[in-house]
């Protein structure tokens, strides 16, 4: 971490080794004196195979920024790539499928459907969409995952981190370019919530996979290979190789000192 990071644009890296890319992305939500600016002329580059955590206090725009660049959100100014495409711009027909044969989620809460499988949660994305799963990439994933003979259970037959990995096995399935994961832990013990962040370490280092993930835990964000920190709607330092410990020091600087309330790893 250093402040000279702080003043250019965060996680730069080489050119073609970029899964997305904002730049002046900028979206302010309602209008006249009520308006608020969650983002504010950000640049960014999420890297390639890599797994990036973003953090920063309640409110300064960490969920915004991961929906403007999933494109699961307009802004209003500036401009997002996925990859070589801009996706700033695309109608929304062009914006769905893009986000269906690109990208994958992940949420806090599993929305997993009750009355279906595991194994038909997991293909259901790839099913609505009319394209066969890569047999053998789903056996690595589900072998990765560790859900193999969970396959014939329904989410209510499966624990919470089950659930979570089923969950995690559905953003995996299609092989996306780039993986979205909004407090995946959050709905948790701390067993299962490691147990998750392990997946997706394994996601990144072994089957090359992406992943952003926004997280309020630096226990969780120090499982990640970068982490960005959003104060009111700017991006305002980074940090490589995290460690728990140097996350939360560097929370600490957003509230002066006190612990934010929902940062315990
Ligand atoms: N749909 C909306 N309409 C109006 N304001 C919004 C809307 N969504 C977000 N905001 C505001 O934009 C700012 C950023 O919100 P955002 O949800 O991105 O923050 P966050 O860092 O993810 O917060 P948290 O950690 O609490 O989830 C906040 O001030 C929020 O109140």
């Amino acid at each position: 971490m250093s402040t000279a990071a702080a003043e250019q644009p965060h996680g730069l890296v080489e050119a073609g080794d970029v899964a997305a890319r904002a730049r002046g992305l900028t979206k302010a939500y309602g209008s006249g004196e009520t308006a608020v600016l969650a983002l504010d002329s950000v640049d960014v580059d999420i890297a390639r195979g890599r797994f990036t955590a973003v953090m920063g206090p309640s409110g300064s725009g960490k969920s915004t920024l991961m929906h403007c660049l999933a494109g699961l959100d307009s802004v209003s100014a500036g401009q997002v790539w996925l990859g070589d495409t801009e996706i700033t711009g695309l109608r929304d027909k062009e914006l769905t499928r893009l986000r269906r044969d690109r990208i994958g989620f992940m949420f806090q809460s599993f929305n997993l459907i009750p009355t279906l499988n595991a194994a038909e949660n997991i293909t259901l994305p790839m099913d609505i969409a009319g394209r066969t799963p890569d047999a053998e990439w789903l056996k690595q994933v589900i072998d990765t995952l560790g859900l193999g003979d969970r396959l014939k259970h329904r989410p209510a037959q499966l624990s919470g981190g089950q659930q979570q990995r089923v969950a995690c096995a559905r953003a995996l399935a299609s092989r996306p370019e780039l993986i979205f994961a909004d407090e995946p832990t959050g709905n948790l013990d701390s067993r299962a919530g490691l147990e998750v962040l392990g997946f997706l370490r394994e996601a990144v280092d072994d089957l090359g996979q992406t992943v952003v993930m926004v997280t309020h835990d630096p226990g969780a964000a120090g499982h990640s290979d970068l982490v960005l920190f959003l104060g009111d709607g700017r991006l305002v330092d980074e940090m490589p190789q995290p460690t728990a410990e140097a996350v939360l020091e560097r929370m600490r600087l957003f509230t002066g000192g006190n612990t934010p309330h929902n940062s315990q790893p």
